[in-house]
């Protein structure tokens, strides 16, 4: 079989996915080769992600280069792919889930459940609402840009700590600054955090996607992503909004609670509902419909009037 072509952004946290991505390709006797392309997300950084406000900011330029065939496949922080992709193009693969929490990170041995008035760096809409809503106590700062870029501003003093995914903390391996790692049941995490998709076209060969697929596909977390995409992909959100969803695959069945909370914290939409894999999909449908008639409809209008 011939080369496959790896596309990636230069970011360490991608270039850590891709070669990751490699090496399973490379244990099925596969030939690969990873190619970097640089994206409007890495190139503005001294803006709010929600205020950039444009879709795919990481993936555009790699989606580009899908369709001409300079790389065979993209990968992306499942995270970070919208929920929508253009119709010639799909996700082929997820690897096995990471550790889903998101995670705080300091140099100093804060107590995050005692002190007061800790000022936690964040960009994320969800993770600012989160905290304003289970944690009041703490006071939420914007801090921007890559793991490395986050903790200089972490130690020039802008915030006490750093409110981060465990998965990339973990793959960077800044795992002895983790100083409280927070619970899923009240910090629900982003739709697909912790897993690594793998995106292709639709148009390549038959017996190439499929030796891809089987290399790096992890079913039990692909059920998860298939009701969590379908979730964010019927409330028409992306990054930019407070939504959450967090499938887990247990005895043959996909649990997945999800929601989204008002932006200052006041109010939050929560349900969990159960499938078979093969439900999961249309699970993921229904939890939105179930959000939107519930308070998810108010919380969006009001978002989409800002
Ligand atoms: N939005 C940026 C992003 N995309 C993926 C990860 C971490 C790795 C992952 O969740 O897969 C991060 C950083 C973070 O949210 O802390």
């Amino acid at each position: 079989m011939r080369t496959v072509k790896i596309g990636t952004r230069g970011s360490k946290l991608a270039l850590w996915q891709a070669e990751y991505v490699e090496e399973l390709l490379k244990a099925q006797g596969l030939t690969t080769e990873i190619v970097i392309i640089e994206t409007k997300g890495d190139k503005i950084l001294d803006k709010a992600i929600s205020k950039i406000g444009s879709k795919g900011l990481f993936t555009e330029e790699l989606e580009d280069q899908l369709r001409d065939g300079s790389i065979d496949i993209a990968v992306h922080s499942a995270k970070d792919v919208q929920s929508s992709l253009p119709d010639d193009l799909h996700l082929i693969a997820f690897t096995q889930r990471e550790i889903v929490n998101d995670v705080l990170l300091s140099d100093s041995a804060l107590d995050f459940d005692k002190q007061e008035n800790i000022v936690i760096g964040t960009s994320s809409v969800r993770r600012i609402a989160m905290l304003k809503h289970h944690y009041p106590k703490a006071q939420a700062v914007n801090v921007r840009g890559n793991l490395q870029t986050r903790l200089q501003k972490m130690q020039e003093g802008h915030c006490d700590a750093l409110l981060l995914a465990y998965a990339g903390v973990h793959r960077m391996r800044y795992d002895d600054k983790i100083v409280y790692r927070f619970p899923t049941e009240k910090f629900t995490p982003a739709v697909g955090q912790g897993t690594v998709a793998v995106e292709a076209s639709r148009n390549m060969e038959t017996g190439l996607a499929q030796a891809i697929k089987a290399a790096i596909n992890d079913p039990e977390t692909e059920y998860c992503l298939l009701a969590e995409r379908a979730y964010l992909r019927t409330l028409e959100g992306g990054c930019s909004i407070p939504a959450f969803g967090l499938a887990t695959y247990s005895d043959g069945m996909v649990n997945f609670t999800a929601g989204i909370i008002e932006v200052d914290g006041s109010h939050e939409v929560r349900k969990t509902m159960q499938a078979t894999p093969e439900g999961a999909e249309q699970m993921g449908d229904e939890m939105a419909a179930w959000v939107l008639n519930h308070g998810g409809k108010e919380i969006l209008a009001k978002i989409r009037q800002q």
